[in-house]
């Protein structure tokens, strides 16, 4: 088992599972297209929407404090007719980003249900990240900021919530809760790995090690 930032030359020493959730249309997958693809491209357009049929999976490989890390992105389908084939794929996660539109209100109060069934399919100690998308469409907010830092909040009494309320408590401040709250992935995405690899049981961190 290779030491935590000592994994042989050009290989990962640390393979990580995150599954992308969240009711359809929120952004998912423009989210990790930005993420891995480095030239997608930046506007958004409603008629090139192209709703994920099933599931899509990424890969990419990322340098955390030294330690080379293989993210295994699964992007998943929001639509209802995909629910059971999108949450077989929640199995042997170690992280889920969790998306809504901050344009949506319906979006936002499904959140509650995919936190259920990420901790029915993923088990109580998997990290998540709450994610609200679309933040260039201020005008058209209708889900504010303190809602989503109040179901942080609220999770932490919660056992359905916990590790959302824990992580949002413990990592985020108010100017990071906005920096959360934004567009840039990629340094969510750090701080999330950055988090999770605290965070994860000696069991399941030994798993991933390679
Ligand atoms: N304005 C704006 N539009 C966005 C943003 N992210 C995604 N979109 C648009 O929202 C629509 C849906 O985006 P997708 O990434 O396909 O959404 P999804 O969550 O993967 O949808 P499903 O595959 O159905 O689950 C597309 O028209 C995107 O161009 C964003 O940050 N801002």
């Amino acid at each position: 088992m290779a030491v935590p930032g000592r994994g042989a030359e050009g290989r990962p020493a640390l393979l990580m599972k995150v599954v992308m959730a969240g009711e359809s249309c929120v952004g998912k997958t423009s989210i990790v297209r930005r993420y891995t693809e480095p030239n997608a491209a930046a506007a958004f357009s409603s008629s090139s929407y192209l709703a994920t049929i099933g599931i899509d999976f990424k890969v990419k490989c990322i340098t955390l404090n030294g330690t080379r890390v293989k993210l295994q992105i699964w992007d998943t389908a929001g639509q209802e007719r995909f629910h059971t084939l999108s949450t077989s794929y929640f199995r042997g996660a170690q992280g889920f980003v969790l998306v809504y539109d901050i344009t949506n209100l319906d979006s936002f109060q499904g959140v509650t249900s995919w936190m259920k069934d990420i901790h029915e399919k993923a088990g109580d100690e998997v990290d998540i990240v709450l994610l609200g998308n679309k933040c260039d469409k201020e005008s058209e907010r209708v889900v504010p900021k303190h809602k989503g830092e109040k179901m942080a909040a609220e999770g932490q009494s919660d056992r359905m919530t916990f590790n959302m309320g824990v992580f949002m408590k413990q990592r985020l401040n108010s100017s990071m809760w906005r920096k959360w709250h934004s567009l840039a992935f990629i340094d969510n995405c750090r701080m999330f790995m950055e988090t999770n690899g605290c965070e994860c049981s000696g069991a399941v961190r030994d798993a991933f090690w390679q």
